[in-house]
């Protein structure tokens, strides 16, 4: 069974925008995939479209081998968790009431049924979660009593407690300062260790340089895909951003520069 959620020529529509065109993407489990370009470049719509939340225009997603398509919703949900560029967490919840909402229960709380009975094992993966994202010591207070970068914790916790098989993040590090950006980047790699495919919308492309696998889109399409050394060229960053940059070799990692 083939390990990776992909696109093959995918077309998608935001609005009236042609946001992505012909892309073929492939995002492999175990691996830490960062979608980057600039704004407007189609990154959030073509996540979108890969989740089916905005219904494709052309092309075929496959989930494991599998069309999305021919799984059912719940089969779906619970490979793909998501976490979307502005999470509108209820202020008043506690937080580990939200990250229990990543399990699919206790939904009641929020006016909904519940999926499913509560279990052991969604017990388990609550507390899992907040221990993986350095929640567990705030997990009485409510949203409303946290800071921006806690909060943004708190939604990658709910993420994490649905256990998938695939994590996709729209600009997880948004507004984060360097230590947070830095603790969220380390959570992702600890699930990508733990076998997990985490594909991220980043805009820091010296966070992105640090994931295993780039996809550079620009303008709906794609410019480059491969390793960090293939994808952030001074020619290619040029051609998506139009600023001139040096891209120097720090350690292992490297490093982007802007030289205008
Ligand atoms: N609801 C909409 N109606 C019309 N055009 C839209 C709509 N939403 C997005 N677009 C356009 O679609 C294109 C792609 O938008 P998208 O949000 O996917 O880009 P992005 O790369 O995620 O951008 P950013 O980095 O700014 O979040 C942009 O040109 C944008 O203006």
């Amino acid at each position: 069974m083939s390990q990776t959620f992909a696109a093959q020529g995918l077309n998608a529509y935001a609005g009236d925008a042609h946001a992505v065109q012909d892309v073929s993407v492939s995002f492999a489990a175990g691996q830490l995939s960062a979608v980057i370009g600039p704004n407007g470049a189609g990154k959030s719509t073509l996540l979108r479209a890969m989740l089916g939340l905005t219904p494709p225009h052309s092309g075929a997603v496959e989930l494991l081998g599998q069309p999305l398509a021919a799984w059912t919703r719940t089969e779906r949900a619970r490979q793909l968790a998501y976490l979307a560029q502005t999470e509108a967490l209820p202020l008043d919840a506690q937080v580990r009431d939200i990250v229990a909402l990543g399990r699919g229960a206790g939904e009641w709380k929020w006016g909904l049924f519940p999926v499913r009975p509560w279990s052991e094992e969604d017990e388990a993966a609550v507390l899992d979660a907040m221990t993986r994202t350095d929640t567990l010591a705030f997990a009485e207070r409510r949203i409303s009593e946290l800071s921006g970068g806690e909060a943004q914790r708190a939604a990658l916790a709910r993420a994490l407690a649905a256990r998938p098989h695939f994590l996709i993040l729209d600009e997880p590090t948004n507004h984060l300062d360097l230590a947070y950006a830095l603790d969220v980047m380390r959570y992702l790699r600890a699930e990508v260790d733990r076998g997990v495919g985490v594909i991220a919308v980043l805009h820091d492309l010296n966070l992105a340089a640090r994931a295993d696998h780039l996809v550079l889109l620009h303008g709906g399409r794609v410019l480059a895909a491969g390793t960090p050394a293939q994808v952030l060229t001074p020619q290619n960053l040029q051609a998506a951003y139009g600023v001139r940059v040096e891209v120097v070799q720090a350690g292992e990692r490297l490093v982007i520069v802007p030289v205008e």
